[in-house]
């Protein structure tokens, strides 16, 4: 399985630079990537791996391989050197619809067990199988820049709250829609939404009522860094913010990533610690040097030719 999913992403590798190509190669793609039946895997651009969720007649619906293939798909994408920086859209009419409502049944409801003891023990297993789904994004040592279109619901925010720069269309809304199914949201929204946006009144707010927000909010309270007027904009904006990255060392950035996830988790002098132990390694890379010597050239890093890693 491993070496097939290897296979898929070492496929179709691009250009150093995104171009109109690329962002139309992102938009049309033909269909889930083989091993996977709910993700297209790509690479519109050097460096770039795309990842698009794809069930779009069922609104990218979350379903039982989905919950899968995400851990399967990022713990690849962790280790592929090939790989700085991952872009995450949705294939079709929206971004995605959450959980799959029909085959939740199936899972989350019918834990099985002799006793309450194991059924719970089991429920607890599944949970936080379903939450690995997400985390493997956080974990992911590649930025992991997601682009929403239309209704992102449920899992959806979940998803989002895992990455780290969100952009979304005009037309997107974001719904914490799990009271609505008689649930408190257990897989990240409740923990990393309030990391995301400043204000607690306004999540509490969101999560209990599961009101939707649309992009004008979600940009004014900081949950989108960018609104784009369409898909196609957006892409395009994506590709190229994913672009600026993957130029960039990936020492630096990998590490800039690691740092910023390790100071949101822990104190100041915590976070200080654990930098300097960091970079008392990671300074020693010849990326310092290369990057310092273009700076003063007044190269841009897009000309700086920096080791895998
Ligand atoms: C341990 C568990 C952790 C995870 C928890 C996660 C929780 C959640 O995600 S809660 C949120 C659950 N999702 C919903 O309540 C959304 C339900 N869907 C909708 O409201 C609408 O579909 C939506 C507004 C997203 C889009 O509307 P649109 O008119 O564009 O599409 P539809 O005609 O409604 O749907 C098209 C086909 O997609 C199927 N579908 C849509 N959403 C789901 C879903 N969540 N689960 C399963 N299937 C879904 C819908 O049935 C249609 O299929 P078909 O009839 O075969 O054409």
């Amino acid at each position: 399985m491993a070496s097939l999913v290897r296979s898929t992403l070492m496929k179709n590798r691009g250009l150093w630079l995104p171009g109109f190509n690329a962002v139309r190669a992102m938009s049309a793609q033909a269909g889930p990537t083989p091993p996977f039946s709910t993700l297209s895997v790509s690479h519109p651009a050097n460096a770039i791996t795309h990842v698009e969720l794809h069930r779009p007649d069922k609104r990218n619906a979350m379903n039982r391989a989905f919950w899968s293939e995400m851990v399967e798909c990022f713990s690849q994408i962790a280790v592929d050197a090939e790989c700085r920086v991952v872009v995450v859209s949705g294939a079709g009419k929206i971004f995605t619809a959450g959980i799959d409502l029909m085959d939740m049944a199936s899972d989350v409801l019918q834990p099985g067990g002799d006793d309450t003891a194991r059924t719970s023990w089991n429920l607890r297993r599944i949970i936080t199988k379903y939450q690995e789904t997400f985390s493997v994004i956080e974990k992911c040592p590649k930025p992991v820049v997601v682009a929403v279109h239309g209704a992102c619901v449920g899992g959806g925010v979940d998803l989002i709250t895992a990455c780290d720069i969100r952009l979304c269309t005009q037309d997107a809304w974001f719904q914490v829609k799990e009271v609505d199914i008689g649930l408190a949201a257990d897989v990240g929204t409740l923990q990393r939404l309030p990391k995301v946006i400043g204000s607690r009144s306004l999540v509490n707010e969101l999560a209990l009522t599961a009101r939707k927000m649309y992009s004008d909010e979600a940009k004014s309270c900081g949950l989108v860094s960018r609104v784009f007027p369409d898909k196609e904009a957006m892409m395009a904006g994506a590709l190229e913010l994913a672009g600026e990255i993957a130029a960039r060392s990936p020492v630096a950035v990998q590490g800039t990533k690691i740092n910023l996830i390790y100071s949101r988790d822990h104190s100041v002098a915590e976070g200080l610690d654990y930098m300097a132990t960091w970079n008392m390694s990671m300074l020693q890379t010849q990326d310092v040097m290369k990057s310092a010597q273009a700076a003063m050239e007044k190269k841009s890093p897009k000309e700086v030719p920096f080791s895998k890693l």
